[in-house]
């Protein structure tokens, strides 16, 4: 496999607020990074001529980990701007449900590598999906090159829950660890008030069986809060404890609204959390309270949401509003910093998604997802402090170059791995005939 040396660039780890290093080096064999740091203390070997195949020069560009996107329903891009500016029950129930009833495999495969192509152009290396016709989602991360846990999203009760089930183990004996392991899956019970205890507790037993974590949606709303309270008389979080769910590795998705107990709950059970701030934002759900989570020792991370909700793949959004809410609600600006955020869709993320020894860090082993944002287009500079520029200032279009897996799928911000006219062009067709049918 090709050896890559990144050179010039200023260097971000992500191991720490002092892990900058102007004029560093990263060195990636097989996949993985080899070396980051000061080109200074490389090992001999990988600054000695001849050991790379390839330099990437990145002299004003920043070097760091690629994003990772903690929640989304990826091939929900071809709903995208089809029902905004609506109370969450009413736009699932009269206006997303009816459209997916009419949902084909091809639909989701060139749903799917839209969100790849706009994710990679982005920075978004790796990302957390919840949908179906996961089999199609899995070819479509395959062929782009991107890094997904993808999950069946189960939902329901009697047959189309067991069906559900059963589609959730098939897609796990076909694709868990596969697309050469960029491809990992979980199970995904939809969220606590769209399946009952029982189908929760047999999700439980199957992911003992699978080995695998558990994503669901949790407290995004006060509605659903209040829902559950009269329908059980619990909490969403006492409702999955007692279903035995977090007994595995749980990534909950928005937990906006959870009690202190709650808190203590998931912290104790080694519980995560996928902060959704624009898509929470535009439902009017509330701020999730990150910094209690963060405290109560919840790993964060960010996720954008399904494009149907949130609009956007790119997490460069998400990285600034998390930090802005999160200043603004605790009334302290110091509360949430620029490396927070930038943590958070980064290390924080891969630690939500159980990946933190393959993604999320540059540190020699890990699997060499890595970006490359070229700070001196205007709106980011001059770069004073790297992480102040990546959390405030940066967008989508300043990400240049984007390696996964060692593998660089984006090149002077183009696709390299697919043709991504086609792309859009496909998604766009499958997106008409969709809408068209409902
Ligand atoms: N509807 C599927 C299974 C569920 S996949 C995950 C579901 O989450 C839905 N979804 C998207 N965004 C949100 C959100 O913000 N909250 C709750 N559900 C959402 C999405 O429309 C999709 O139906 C079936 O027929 O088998
Ligand atoms: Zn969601």
């Amino acid at each position: 496999m090709e050896r890559i040396l990144i050179t010039g660039g200023t260097v971000l780890t992500m191991t720490g607020p002092d892990a900058v290093y102007e004029g560093g080096l990263v060195a990636i064999e097989d996949g993985r990074i080899a070396y980051a740091g000061p080109a200074q203390a490389a090992p001999a070997e990988v600054r000695a001529p001849g050991w790379a195949q390839r330099t990437i020069e990145a002299t004003g560009r920043l070097v760091l980990p690629g994003l990772v996107n903690t929640h989304t329903h990826a091939a929900m891009v071809l709903l995208r701007g089809y029902a905004d500016d609506m109370r969450l029950m009413e736009w699932l129930e009269t206006k997303i449900w009816p459209v997916e009833a009419n949902l084909t495999a091809e639909d989701v495969y060139w749903g799917t590598a839209l969100a790849c192509l706009e994710s990679l152009l982005a920075g978004v290396t790796t990302f957390n999906d919840m949908y179906f016709f996961m089999a199609d989602a899995a070819r479509a991360v395959a062929d782009t090159g991107a890094r997904a846990v993808l999950s069946r999203g189960i939902i329901g009760s009697g047959e189309d829950f067991r069906s559900r089930l059963a589609d959730a183990w098939d897609f796990y004996r076909a694709w868990h660890g596969k697309a050469d392991g960029r491809v990992l899956t979980m199970l995904a019970p939809h969220a606590p008030y769209t399946v009952a205890p029982p189908e929760l507790e047999k999700v439980a037993e199957a992911a003992a069986e699978m080995g695998v974590g558990i994503h669901i949606h949790l407290v995004e709303t006060r509605d659903e809060v209040e829902l559950l309270r009269q329908r059980y008389g619990k909490t969403a979080f006492e409702i999955i404890r007692d279903a035995g769910l977090t007994r595995h590795p749980v990534v909950g998705a928005h937990c906006v609204h959870p009690t202190d107990a709650d808190m203590e709950i998931f912290a104790a059970a080694g519980g995560r959390v996928a902060h959704c701030p624009v898509s929470n934002l535009k439902l009017a759900c509330g701020v999730a309270p990150i910094l209690a989570w963060r405290r109560a020792g919840v790993p964060v991370g960010l996720g954008t949401d399904g494009a149907a909700s949130a609009n956007q793949m790119s997490l460069w959004g998400e990285i600034r509003l998390a930090a802005l809410l999160q200043k603004n609600a605790s009334g302290d600006p110091r509360a949430f910093t620029a490396y927070d955020a930038v943590h958070a869709a980064t290390a924080g993320g891969a630690r939500v998604l159980g990946l933190e020894d393959r993604i999320g860090t540059l540190e020699p082993g890990k699997r060499a997802d890595l970006i490359l944002v070229d700070a001196r287009r205007p709106g980011l500079t001059p770069v004073h402090d790297p992480f102040s520029i990546l959390a405030y200032s940066t967008n989508p279009g300043d990400v240049e170059t984007v390696l996964v897996d060692g593998r660089v799928v984006v090149e002077d911000r183009r696709l390299t791995t697919m043709d991504a006219a086609e792309i859009t062009a496909k998604a766009a067709e499958h997106a008409r005939r969709l809408v068209g049918a409902a």
